[in-house]
């Protein structure tokens, strides 16, 4: 990204912004920079950031309910980028946004336009489209994806306010992760990918106990009361976005072990759309084949009640699809370079890449399971994407700028 002078803006095939103190961040594309140098609306004090064409963000979207994983799942991926991924520096403390070197995460509860108590009053959940605002999710996205930076709410879960708003600058990536990325169709055009975390109620009621039990003292019957009220709301509102994810990652409790409901032991299952461009869905041996694999006996360490992988053509609200599919959980995590072997289009670097990445994160939640295992190759397949679409940008610039 090129910051210029109001005298030096020669860059061609690029979209800019100007930043005033105390105003609106103003977009333009190069052709308009006459328009405002002879309407001498952009004063000497004005700071014009300019992003060239194969430079723009590049959009993804997360979508889960509150308490399935997103936030763990961002962590895998921005570490795929490499860099750790932190807070707007000197921001606001409560802020939701972690911005690394290539991406910015925003949570899309920054665009509740209901604080806590005007909820309560109006007698609506968070989950209710009444209580969010997609007219600025949709211009905020936009804006950024053109390159274009923008001054975001904040929703302070602290507070249950609406804290005074920070600036986001356009990143090389953008991750919507939150309840509604692609709820609103003008937010899910905007999106170069999608995914969405489908957590069964049991799991989601084992993890939330886990956490909101053990980590912010609630008690059993009001983590209950909880999740039986949102889920009317998540029913309605949420749910279905699954039928427009380009990825989906479904967690159920495991069928290794007969009418297990702990929760412990899990099967999860990597739903990939076919078509999409620059997202070669990942296969187990041979591509469109239907396997079924019980990896366990000699190189690879299984306990009680075992690891079985599955992958076959599917459909999925009338979609084509794949699906790769893992239950059980692994002894030994280095012992997982056994199964990496025998997938392809992991969209790996390296051999070995998908084993070191769970390595490294080990003790994230999920790292022996297909949960850890299919966040991993997600965040591969979208470096990859991203890599891909950047390429084609920078071959046809003219046409990008236009777009
Ligand atoms: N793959 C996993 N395996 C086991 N437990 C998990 C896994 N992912 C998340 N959890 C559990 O769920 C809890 C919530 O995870 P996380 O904070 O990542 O979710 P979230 O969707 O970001 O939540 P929120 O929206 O409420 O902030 C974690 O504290 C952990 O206990
Ligand atoms: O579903 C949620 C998404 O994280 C939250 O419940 C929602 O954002 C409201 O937050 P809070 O409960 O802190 O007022």
């Amino acid at each position: 990204m090129a910051v210029c002078t109001v005298y030096t803006i020669q860059t061609l095939n690029s979209t800019c912004s100007i930043s005033k103190p105390n105003k609106t961040h103003l977009g333009f594309h190069q052709k308009q920079v006459v328009f405002y140098r002879t309407s001498k609306k952009i004063k000497k004090q004005s700071t014009i950031t300019c992003t060239a064409a194969n430079e723009k963000t590049v959009v993804i979207g997360l979508a889960a309910d509150s308490g399935c994983g997103k936030s763990t799942f961002m962590r895998r991926l921005t570490n795929v980028f490499g860099g750790a991924a932190e807070p707007p520096k000197g921001g606001n403390p409560d802020s939701n946004t972690l911005i690394s070197d290539m991406t910015t995460v925003i949570c899309l509860d920054d665009y509740h336009s209901l604080d806590r108590t005007g909820r309560k009053k109006e007698g609506v959940t968070a989950l209710d489209p009444k209580a969010n605002d997609f007219d600025l999710m949709y211009e905020q996205v936009k804006a950024i994806k053109e390159g274009i930076a923008v001054d975001k709410p904040i929703y302070n879960h602290v507070s249950g306010l609406l804290d005074p708003p920070e600036l986001i600058k356009p990143p090389k990536i953008l991750v919507i992760e939150g309840l509604h990325p692609m709820f609103d169709q003008r937010v899910r055009d905007l999106l170069d990918f999608s995914i969405y975390l489908d957590i069964s109620n049991d799991v989601k009621f084992a993890w939330k106990i886990q956490r909101d039990m053990a980590e912010r003292g609630h008690s059993l019957e009001s983590i209950k009361a909880s999740i039986e009220a949102r889920k009317p709301d998540f029913d309605a509102y949420i749910d279905p976005q699954k039928q427009y994810a380009d990825a989906v990652i479904e967690v159920l409790p495991t069928q290794l072990i007969p009418g297990d409901n702990e929760g412990k032991v899990l099967r999860v299952r990597l739903i990939m759309k076919e078509g999409v461009k620059y997202f070669n869905p990942v296969y187990l041996f041979d591509e469109g084949s239907t396997i079924n694999w019980i990896p366990c006996g000699r190189k690879l360490t299984c306990s009680y009640p075992g690891i079985k992988f599955s992958y076959g053509p599917d459909t999925y609200f009338g979609h084509e699809v794949s699906v790769l599919e893992m239950d059980g959980q692994f002894d030994r995590l280095d012992e997982l370079i056994y199964v990496e072997s025998h997938l392809s289009n992991i969209s790996t670097k390296f051999y070995g890449e998908v084993t070191q990445q769970m390595l490294k994160l080990s003790d994230f939640p999920g790292s022996n399971n297909g949960t850890g295992l299919f966040q991993t190759i997600v965040g591969l397949k979208i470096r990859d994407l991203y890599e891909q679409l950047i390429a084609a940008k920078a071959a046809a610039p003219l046409q990008a700028t236009k777009a």
